[in-house]
């Protein structure tokens, strides 16, 4: 079997377009969604995902302001704009972008972010809330993942739904909200024994390790849905997935490539939610 690919890229575009005249109808009615995005520091990775964000945001017509803080910058300091932003009756979204210096407790920033304001859906209130079924904002990684299912009208209610990796910002969220949509859901994680009798099982197998390579088509069970959620920069400097592209397309029915697969759909989820806060607060 060879798989189709999904790409994300084409997907973001046209969900991109759309957004845009949604954006074009709320401005009409005096609503201009605002993003604000706070980096500490300058490390390059981050800067090159905080272009991509501002980038999807003009192109959408979403407001966007980077707010570009020192790798000095205290737990206190940080707080203190966090709160502003909260008061702030212009900014609908406030999205810091992790991962945060060491001496900033990441667990302390998302708890100060408003519930109202929180487009990346961190803190405990917004994850309660998707766990429990209530609207919220949805991580926007996991939310776009089963965005791509669903555009190839992929049924995930009754599909064994295998996830590898368990961080709270992908692979935990993930599985909850496949869970959500009738998934049997199954986590691997760094202590499974074994974990290749588990990913065989899977109808859609969710990668998220950040392992260049971790999966081959050995671990692959023939006809699954791979979504490959790896981000890794390897020594030529290109980017590549914790999947082994070449080898599991040969075996899965769909395949998410890297770069051009999750990751613009994450972008994309980050827009949707700033709509979303927009709207909520205009009410
Ligand atoms: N508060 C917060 N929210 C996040 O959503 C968040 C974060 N912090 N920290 C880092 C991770 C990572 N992340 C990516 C977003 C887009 C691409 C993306 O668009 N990648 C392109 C390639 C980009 C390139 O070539 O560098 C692609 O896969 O085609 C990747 C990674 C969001 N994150």
């Amino acid at each position: 079997m060879t798989a189709e690919i999904i790409y994300g890229d084409k997907l973001a575009e046209s969900l991109r377009l759309e957004m845009k005249s949604e954006v074009e109808t709320l401005k009409e009615k005096g609503i201009t969604p605002k993003l604000t995005v706070v980096l500490i520091g300058d490390d390059p990775a981050s800067k090159s995902y905080v272009s991509g964000k501002q980038k999807a945001a003009d192109f959408i017509g979403i407001d966007s302001t980077l707010l570009s803080l020192p790798t000095s910058t205290t737990e206190h300091e940080l707080l203190n704009t966090i709160d502003q932003l909260n008061r702030d009756t212009k900014v609908n979204g406030i999205l810091v972008q992790l991962p945060l210096p060491a001496h900033i407790n990441e667990q302390h920033v998302i708890e100060a972010i408003h519930p109202n304001k929180d487009v990346d859906g961190f803190h405990p209130i917004s994850i309660g809330r998707m766990l429990t079924q209530q609207e919220t904002f949805l991580p926007c990684t996991p939310y776009g993942i089963l965005t791509m299912l669903q555009s190839k009208n992929i049924e995930i209610s009754g599909k064994h739904a295998v996830i590898v990796g368990r961080s709270n910002i992908v692979g935990k969220p993930v599985g909850q909200l496949l869970l959500n949509n009738h998934a049997t859901v199954t986590y691997c994680h760094s202590r499974t024994p074994n974990m290749t009798e588990y990913t065989k099982q899977a109808d859609i197998l969710i990668v998220a390790v950040g392992r260049a390579n971790m999966i081959g088509a050995d671990a692959v069970k023939a006809g699954a849905i791979v979504i490959d959620v790896g981000v890794n920069r390897i020594e030529d400097g290109s980017l590549t997935g914790d999947v082994d592209f070449d080898s599991v397309k040969e075996k899965a029915s769909f395949l998410t490539p890297v770069p051009k697969g999750v990751g613009p759909m994450t972008i994309t989820m980050l827009m949707k939610n700033t709509i979303k806060a927009a709207r909520d607060q205009a009410e």
